[in-house]
């Protein structure tokens, strides 16, 4: 398996990019698409899934060119987009198997498929209630679940832990580690302990543009010998703020302990173990 995205755009408007001259190629096993908000991650999720169109560029699965020919995508991806919806009144085994009707999966294994994905994505029990009466996070589950039914080799999922309790995060990053040993797997998200627990790979998004791209080891490499940590006045956080790359404070009686990035290690400052928290705040605010 082998996705090539090569320099694509999407251009919403005259002077409006979602996304600008982007490529990347990706392999086999788990990539982590890490960007603030508005940095283009579903732009390119949806140009992968064949939902949108670049405007430029090509994206290339296994040398068939599936801007051109989107079914050649379409018969081997799995898709949870941002904003999936679901039919209220239908329970999640019916809705399952509206999905796979309309991806034209069927057979005789598909009512045991169907109660496999369920039973793995824990919604066994709620399995013939409508899914109107779901939390969130089941809801989400279910999203997963039509993910899954094609048995994709692309499997694309934009935010997928939204609304998942720890424990549901943990079975959901068993399950896309099972996956992953024989499919491309995509997770986007904003939040790094989304991803660091689970991806192989890390790309960070800024803006439109790919600004690090590779092993969780090699981005972390960037912030090593540059993360400290040091306790201050609680009344000084602000000013501190303004002049050192703070990642994160905890306020401790009248101090406040900071851990911070800098280029020189400051005067009564610790050095602490870089982590790809520390990475991802370095590369999207210093690009
Ligand atoms: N349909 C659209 N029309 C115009 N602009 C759009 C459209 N969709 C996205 N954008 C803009 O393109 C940029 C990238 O948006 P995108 O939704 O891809 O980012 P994202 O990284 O997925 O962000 P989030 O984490 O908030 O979902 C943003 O500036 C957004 O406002």
């Amino acid at each position: 398996m082998r996705l090539d995205i090569q320099n694509v755009s999407k251009k919403y408007s005259a002077t409006k990019y979602g996304l600008k001259d982007f490529s990347i190629g990706i392999d086999k096993g788990i990539l982590g698409l890490l960007g603030p908000n508005g940095a283009g991650k579903s732009t390119l999720l949806k140009m992968i899934a064949t939902v949108s169109k670049p405007s430029d560029g090509q994206i290339i699965l296994n040398k068939n060119n599936v801007v051109k020919d989107p079914n050649y995508m379409r018969k081997q991806i799995g898709f949870l987009p941002q904003d999936f919806g679901v039919y209220p009144n239908l329970n999640a085994f019916e809705f399952l198997k509206y999905i796979a009707a309309m991806k034209g999966v069927g057979g005789k294994q598909l009512n045991s498929k169907i109660t496999q994905l369920l039973e793995g994505l824990n919604l066994t029990d709620a399995a013939h209630k409508p899914i109107g009466s779901y939390s969130g996070g089941m809801k989400q589950r279910v999203g997963i679940a039509q993910a899954l039914l094609n048995d994709p080799k692309v499997l694309i999922f934009d935010e997928p832990t939204v609304g998942l309790d720890p424990e549901e995060r943990m079975r959901f990053r068993d399950l896309i580690h099972q996956l992953a040993n024989d499919a491309i797997v995509i997770l986007s998200s904003h939040i790094v302990s989304d991803i660091d627990t689970v991806a192989d790979k890390v790309a960070i998004m800024k803006n439109g543009n790919l600004l690090a791209y590779g092993d969780q080891e090699e981005l972390i490499d960037k912030v090593k010998g540059k993360v400290f940590e040091t306790k201050i006045d609680k009344n000084t956080l602000h000013e501190f703020k303004q002049n050192h790359l703070v990642v994160h404070s905890l306020l401790k009686g009248k101090s406040t302990i900071v851990r911070f990035i800098s280029s020189q290690k400051p005067n009564g400052a610790l050095a602490q173990q870089p982590t790809l928290e520390d990475a991802y705040l370095y590369t999207t605010k210093t690009s």
